[in-house]
């Protein structure tokens, strides 16, 4: 990585051994245009991104200090003109505004690796007010089957997709914030005893990929349901869980709510089972089809959440799964 060159022709703002506002504003631009970054700064970024996640709690705690900000987004799935939206709306990251994206950021969309890039860039940039939490489409069965491994292979070369493979494997399961709302992509458990403490003791580091059971397959794949109890999944792995499940998990772990995403909401959010289960999508219009809204939430340290809603924006005409391939390999 260090001997590579970065050709005298290639026209982005170099990138150093830090992470700069500058190359973040130039990347935006580029991506905007359909220019991709130099192999050299794509590895950079995702090996440096890779460390910072790697040594992350699978649990990261956060608190939000008085006159910060903190904006938890769901699914953005490789709409990248959409997440542009919503730092026009809401303002860009920065020290003071931190973000929270819950799992699914690329497949589906096919703008996903430059969605990937960005908000790799800001935790580079920003590593204790930006968050990132695993989904379901951060592992390999799925961007096989559904984009982001054909659009890296595309826009640039299988090692990029398998070192964003292995960045995807460290990213954190779970955040919670103020102690208050439990962060994580899909959803609760088949036992009704685990806690978060169980949770923070989980190493996801001796199981890259989450496979058909366990803890870390639910907390990516599971899905709330109105009625009381447990119930199969519709996706045909996890579960469905009521609203006692989720009402015994935040009484026990002295939480106001689960925030997951995970599900498309026709309104972008929706607050389900009293108050205690929380889903934002952040993809408006999801697949260019869904006529659904995108939501964001945000808070400051009154720890009250603030939904906004938003609508989609125009983008060049590639489709969805442009680079998908169908699942043959
Ligand atoms: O692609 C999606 O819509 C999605 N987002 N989270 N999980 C899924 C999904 C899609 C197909 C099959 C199983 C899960
Ligand atoms: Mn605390
Ligand atoms: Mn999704
Ligand atoms: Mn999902």
């Amino acid at each position: 990585l260090e001997n590579m060159v970065v050709e005298s022709s290639y026209d982005g703002v170099p990138l150093k051994e830090e992470m700069t506002q500058d190359f973040i504003d130039d990347m935006i631009e580029r991506f905007k245009t359909g220019k991709l970054l130099h192999k050299k700064y794509v590895y950079q970024i995702i090996l440096k991104v890779k460390d910072i996640v790697y040594n992350e709690p699978t649990m990261v705690e956060t608190h939000i200090q008085s006159g910060k900000k903190l904006t938890v987004c769901g699914d953005t799935h490789g709409q990248y003109f959409d997440l542009l939206e919503i730092f026009r709306l809401n303002g860009y990251p920065s020290a003071t505004h931190g973000y929270l994206f819950n799992g699914d950021f690329v497949d589906r969309g096919s703008w996903s690796s430059e969605i990937a890039l960005l908000l790799y860039a800001y935790k580079w940039m920003y590593p204790s007010s930006f968050f990132l939490n695993r989904g379901n489409h951060e592992t390999d069965d799925m961007n096989r089957m559904y984009g982001f491994e054909g659009e890296c292979k595309h826009k640039y070369n299988e090692r990029v997709f398998k070192i964003f493979s292995e960045s995807f494997s460290a990213l954190p399961l779970a955040t919670l914030i103020g102690d208050k709302y439990l962060t994580l992509h899909g959803g609760l458990f088949s036992d009704d005893k685990i806690t978060l403490d169980d949770i923070r003791k989980l190493n996801r580091h001796n199981q890259r990929q989450p496979g058909q059971s366990g803890l870390m397959m639910e907390m990516l794949w599971t899905d709330p349901q109105p009625q009381p109890g447990r119930g199969p999944s519709k996706r045909g792995v996890g579960l469905q869980f009521g609203p006692d499940v989720t009402k015994r998990f935040c009484e026990a772990n002295n939480l106001k709510a689960i925030i997951r995403s995970h599900e498309v909401r026709m309104d972008g959010y929706e607050v389900e089972h009293n108050g205690h289960c929380i889903t934002v999508f952040s993809a408006p219009r999801y697949c260019d089809s869904t006529e659904n809204k995108g939501a964001y939430i945000n808070f400051d340290n009154s720890y009250e959440p603030e939904y906004h809603q938003f609508d989609a924006v125009p983008h060049p005409d590639i489709k969805p799964m442009a680079y998908a391939n169908n699942g043959m390999m």
